[in-house]
């Protein structure tokens, strides 16, 4: 079996993953008529009744080899921490031409965990949709999700161009502008915008949770606009999350490390009454602020909440 050309719906489609990604991405491909069938692979009961119930899927499988058997193109939408154990289960049945696509936060351990489950004739063009919220499970997708966001593909040397426009095709349909990145780079990017954020939430309300309990119950009740964005991020998957600290270890200590220094170096000034220190940089990381606004990633595209 060969993809259909570029421009063309994919014939069938599997999710391997049906959670917030997996969901908005069938939404989105329904909406759009992007794919002729989608079918997805969960492991628990529920959530395979539940994406019929919620119309995502045409079928559902509990085993990766059967959701992949009939399909043009695979989507992993699992926790990157999975990705081997899946890869492994469907690399007999993937049919020769197929594409294997994946959504996962880290690149460079994709690569590392799926490629050398490929067999030959099939393409692995890894992928990244720069959009997400702190929900998760088959609920929480919906089809604007990738709306004006990024798609980062990372394909390794050698990966088939047209394999490549295929999937770049299929996220612009769904509303994304798509960029080609080297995969240690993407790591070291997203180490910075979004794992170390993340990294920092999960701390801060973590310290607050850790606080005597009056004052505590105060960091709830009284929650300052920081501390609620905070506590936002820090509600993000457990699961996922974890598998991304464990997967991208070198760029993420290498930024936390950028960090403390730099967040010492505020200790200082606040310690030393250096005004003009806070004051310099404060100014400096507004002017980054107005960038992301420049560049449209400010806002949410949950048309469930309000546009900023
Ligand atoms: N949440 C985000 O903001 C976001 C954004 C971009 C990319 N991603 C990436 O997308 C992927 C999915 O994240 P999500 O937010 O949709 O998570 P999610 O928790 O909403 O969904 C993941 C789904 O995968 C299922 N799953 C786990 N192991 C499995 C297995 N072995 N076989 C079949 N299903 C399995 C889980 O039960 C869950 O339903 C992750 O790799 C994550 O790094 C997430
Ligand atoms: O918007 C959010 O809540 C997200 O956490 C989405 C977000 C991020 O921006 O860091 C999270 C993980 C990704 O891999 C991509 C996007």
């Amino acid at each position: 079996m060969t993809a259909a050309p570029a421009g063309q719906p994919f014939r069938q489609v599997a999710l391997i993953g049906v959670g917030l990604i997996g969901s908005s991405m069938a939404l989105a491909m329904r909406r759009f008529g992007l794919a002729e069938r989608v079918v997805g692979c969960a492991r628990s009961a529920e959530t395979r009744a539940k994406a019929l119930e919620l119309g995502l899927c045409d079928e559902m499988f509990e085993d990766p080899a059967a959701a992949v058997s009939e399909c043009d193109l695979v989507v992993l939408a699992t926790p990157v921490g999975a990705y081997a154990a899946v890869a492994e289960a469907m690399q007999r049945s993937l049919a020769a031409g197929a594409i294997v696509t994946d959504v996962g936060s880290v690149k460079q351990a994709a690569i590392r965990d799926v490629g050398p489950f490929v067999p030959e004739g099939v393409h692995f063009v890894p992928g990244h949709p720069i959009a997400g919220t702190e929900q998760s499970g088959p609920e929480a997708g919906f089809a604007e999700l990738f709306e004006q966001r990024y798609c980062l593909l990372t394909p390794p040397p050698g990966t088939d161009a047209e394999a490549v426009e295929r999937v770049a095709w299929l996220w612009r349909s769904m509303g994304s502008t798509v960029d080609v990145l080297e995969p240690g780079h993407h790591d070291q990017v997203l180490a910075i915008t979004s794992h170390l954020p993340h990294l920092i939430a999960y701390t801060i309300v973590h310290t607050a949770m850790g606080l005597e309990e009056s004052t505590k119950q105060e960091a709830i009740k009284y929650s300052a606009g920081g501390f609620r964005d905070f506590t936002r991020i820090a509600a993000s998957d457990p699961v996922m999350w974890r598998d991304v600290f464990l997967n991208n270890r070198e760029s993420v200590l290498e930024m936390l490390q950028r960090f403390s220094e730099d967040l010492t170096a505020l200790q200082r000034a606040i310690r030393w009454g250096e005004g003009e220190v806070l004051e310099d940089l404060f100014s400096r990381t507004r002017e980054a602020r107005r960038g992301v606004i420049e560049q449209h990633q400010a806002g949410s595209f949950d048309p469930r909440e309000p546009k900023t």
